[in-house]
């Protein structure tokens, strides 16, 4: 199985742009990407990074074995065609009957909370098509095995991705995992890094640094941030 995971490498994250300045996006994404990565190779796979521009695996500061078992490559097409263009085609396999060894998942660089076991969930799955859908509607992670199936990601794409599995004919599961669901995209999401981030992340070390933390309300808890003059502003 080949593991793929796209990452914008430039200007990343802009929907946290009321709460981070660019750099600290750069940064995050790449601590984030840098977590996912981690997973991956626990999990006992060696993932190529699909990067909208070139990035260096040593600045990410990955441990030496997880080092060794990634692989960028450029692509600067939009994420859709950028993984279309690395998912199973009726070429791949002599047989064309969903071989196994020609499985490609796509698992995306923001899941600051994904783990080893959850990942491994994963790739274990059954279908042709395995689908962890994102809070709000997206994709999160995916295992395809079937040469007909494409992506079309953005907007409600879980339920896209259901339609595309369903007229090639592809068997389809759905994985219910709450660790591969939560991508990191608003601010309100910075929530769930600081309540379930794993403690070894560098994502929720690297929100700490830029001082944020939780703040509880009458309502849902939400973050608020240390001002540069040392009172706490809300978000
Ligand atoms: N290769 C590639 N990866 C992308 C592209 N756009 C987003 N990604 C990655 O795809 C995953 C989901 O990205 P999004 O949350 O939709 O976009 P984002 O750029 O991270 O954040 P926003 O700017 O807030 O939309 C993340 O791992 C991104 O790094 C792209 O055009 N090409
Ligand atoms: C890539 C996109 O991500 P989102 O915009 O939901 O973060 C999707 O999952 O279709």
């Amino acid at each position: 199985m080949h593991v793929v995971v796209p990452f914008a490498a430039t200007d990343p994250k802009t929907r946290l742009e009321s709460v981070l300045s660019p750099t600290e996006r750069a940064a995050f994404a790449r601590a984030m990407l840098a977590d996912v990565l981690c997973s991956i190779v626990e999990a006992g796979r060696e993932p190529t990074v699909v990067a909208t521009a070139a990035i260096d695996p040593a600045e990410l500061d990955l441990p030496t074995h997880v080092l060794e078992s990634v692989s960028v490559a450029v692509d600067d097409r939009p994420l859709t065609d950028a993984v279309n263009a690395r998912l199973p085609s009726k070429t791949d396999s002599g047989d064309n009957d969903g071989d196994t060894d020609d499985a490609v998942a796509v698992v995306m660089a923001d899941l600051a909370l994904a783990t080893t076991d959850a990942l491994a969930d994963l790739f274990a799955a059954g279908g042709e098509v395995a689908i962890t859908p994102g809070r709000g509607g997206g994709t999160n992670a995916l295992v395809v095995r079937h040469p007909g199936f494409r992506v079309d990601y953005h907007g409600a794409s879980y339920l896209d991705h259901r339609k595309i599995a369903e007229e090639v004919g592809a068997s389809l599961e759905t994985i219910d995992s709450f660790r591969l669901a939560t991508d990191i995209d608003e601010p309100d999401d910075l929530v769930e890094v600081l309540v379930h981030g794993d403690e070894r992340t560098r994502a929720l070390a690297t929100l700490r640094d830029f001082g944020f933390e939780l703040e509880r309300r009458d309502g849902r808890v939400g973050v608020a941030r240390r001002g540069a003059d040392d009172s706490t502003r809300e978000r």
